[in-house]
C-alpha cells in the first residue's frame, strides 16, 4: 500500500531580496515518508537551510509547492505546527533558565507534550537539568535544542545539523536516538556536514550545490556513480604499461599503482587472471567502491558525473 508522503517538496524556489534578488533555492524536489530519514547534504551556502525553513513553514516559497502531512506548512501553519518538531541551527534560548525550566516552559506551550524530564533523559541531559542554559557547553545546548524538538511527539522532525559540536560519544548516542524515532514511524529531514552521519542514518539523501539537487538516491546509489578504486604494489621490474587492457585510468605513485574504474568487477577479474597466469603477487591489493565522501568531493568541485549529468539509473540529478 502506498501512503501519502509526510513531506512533499516540488520544484521549490526561494529568493532573497525580492525581484531580481538572489535565488538561493532553484527548483528542489523530494519526498519523505513515514519511518524514513532523508538527509540534505551540500557545500556551505548550497541552500539547505533556505530549503528547510520553507519546508518547516517559517518562510514563504518564491515558487513551487510544499506539503507537510498533506498541508501547506506556511499557509496552514497552525494546523501543521502541533505535528512537527524543529531543531534550528542555533536555538537562541534564554540563558538564565535551567535546562529543566526551559524544557518545562517549552512543554507548557504545546498541545501535547512529553514530560520535560523524559525529553532531557532522551538526549542524555537529565544530570544537567538544574544547570542554567548559559552554563551548558555548546554540545549540551545542542542536545537541549534536540530535546525541545522532540517534546511535542512530532510526526515529522526537521533537524538542521543536529550533531554539530557534539563529541563522538554524544554523536553516536544522538544517532541511536534518531534511529529509534525513525523506527517508531517519525519522518525526519536532516541536514548535515558529516557524511558518515548521512551514510549511517539516511534511507535516501540529496546533495545540493548552488541551489540545486545535483545527486539523489540511497548513499550506495550516489557513491556507485563514481569510479571504484583498485590499488596494489607493482611487481618488481614491471611498469604500468605492462598491465593487461583494463578500463580504468592509471596513476603511479612510487611503486603503487592506482586504477580508477567504472567496471570494478571486470577489471579486477582481468588483473587477477593476468597475475595468476604469470605467478605474480600483487602486494597490498585493495579494491573498493567509491565512498559517499568521494562522491561529495567530486560534486563540490563540480568535476564528477553530477556535473556532466551522467548518473546511472536510480540516481536522480
Ligand atoms: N537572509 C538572507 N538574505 C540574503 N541571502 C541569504 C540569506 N540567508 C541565506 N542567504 C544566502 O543564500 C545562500 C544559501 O544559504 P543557506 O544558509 O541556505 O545555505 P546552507 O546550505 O544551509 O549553508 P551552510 O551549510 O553553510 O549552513 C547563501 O549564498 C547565503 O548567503
Amino acid at each position: 500500500m502506498t501512503t501519502t508522503p509526510s513531506v512533499e517538496v516540488n520544484e521549490l524556489r526561494r529568493s532573497y531580496g525580492g525581484d531580481g534578488g538572489y535565488e538561493a533555492v532553484r527548483g528542489v524536489s523530494f519526498e519523505v515518508r513515514r519511518g524514513e530519514l532523508f538527509a540534505l547534504l551540500g557545500t556551505n551556502g548550497a541552500g539547505k537551510t533556505s530549503t528547510l525553513e520553507v519546508v518547516e513553514g517559517l518562510s514563504r516559497p518564491t515558487g513551487g509547492t510544499v506539503r507537510v502531512l498533506g498541508k501547506d506548512p506556511y499557509a496552514d501553519r497552525s494546523a501543521v505546527r502541533p505535528d512537527i518538531g524543529i531543531m534550528l541551527q542555533s536555538g537562541g534560548l534564554p540563558g538564565d533558565l535551567t535546562a529543566l525550566e526551559t524544557a518545562r516552559m517549552w512543554a507548557d506551550s504545546l498541545v501535547r507534550a512529553r514530560p520535560p524530564q523524559e525529553a532531557l533523559e532522551m538526549v542524555g541531559l537529565a544530570h544537567r537539568a538544574s544547570v542554567a542554559v548559559k552554563a551548558l557547553s555548546g554540545g549540551e545546548r545542542r542536545r537541549l535544542d534536540l530535546a525541545l524538538s522532540l517534546t511535542g511527539w512530532p510526526k515529522v522532525l526537521f533537524l538542521d545539523e543536529p550533531t554539530t559540536g557534539l563529541d563522538p560519544q554524544s554523536r553516536h548516542a544522538t544517532w541511536a536516538l534518531i534511529d529509534n524515532l525513525v523506527k517508531e514511524g517519525c519522518a525526519i529531514v536532516l541536514t548535515t556536514h558529516y557524511l558518515e552521519e548521512a551514510q549511517s542514518l539516511a534511507d535516501h539523501l540529496a546533495i545540493m550545490h548552488e541551489g540545486r539537487i545535483v545527486a539523489a538516491g540511497t548513499p550506495e546509489q550516489i557513491a556507485a556513480a563514481y569510479p571504484s578504486t583498485i590499488a596494489f604494489e607493482l611487481p618488481q621490474g614491471l611498469r604500468s604499461t605492462d598491465l593487461p587492457a583494463v578500463n580504468g585510468e592509471r596513476t603511479v605513485d612510487g611503486s603503487r599503482l592506482t586504477l580508477r574504474t567504472g567496471t570494478l568487477q571486470r577489471d579486477l577479474t582481468i588483473l587477477m587472471k593476468w597475475a595468476e597466469e604469470r605467478s605474480l603477487t600483487l602486494t597490498d591489493l585493495q579494491a573498493r567502491s567509491a565512498s559517499l565522501e568521494e562522491a561529495f568531493l567530486a560534486i563540490a568541485g563540480s568535476t564528477g558525473p553530477a556535473a556532466s549529468q551522467t548518473l546511472p539509473e536510480g540516481v536522480a540529478a
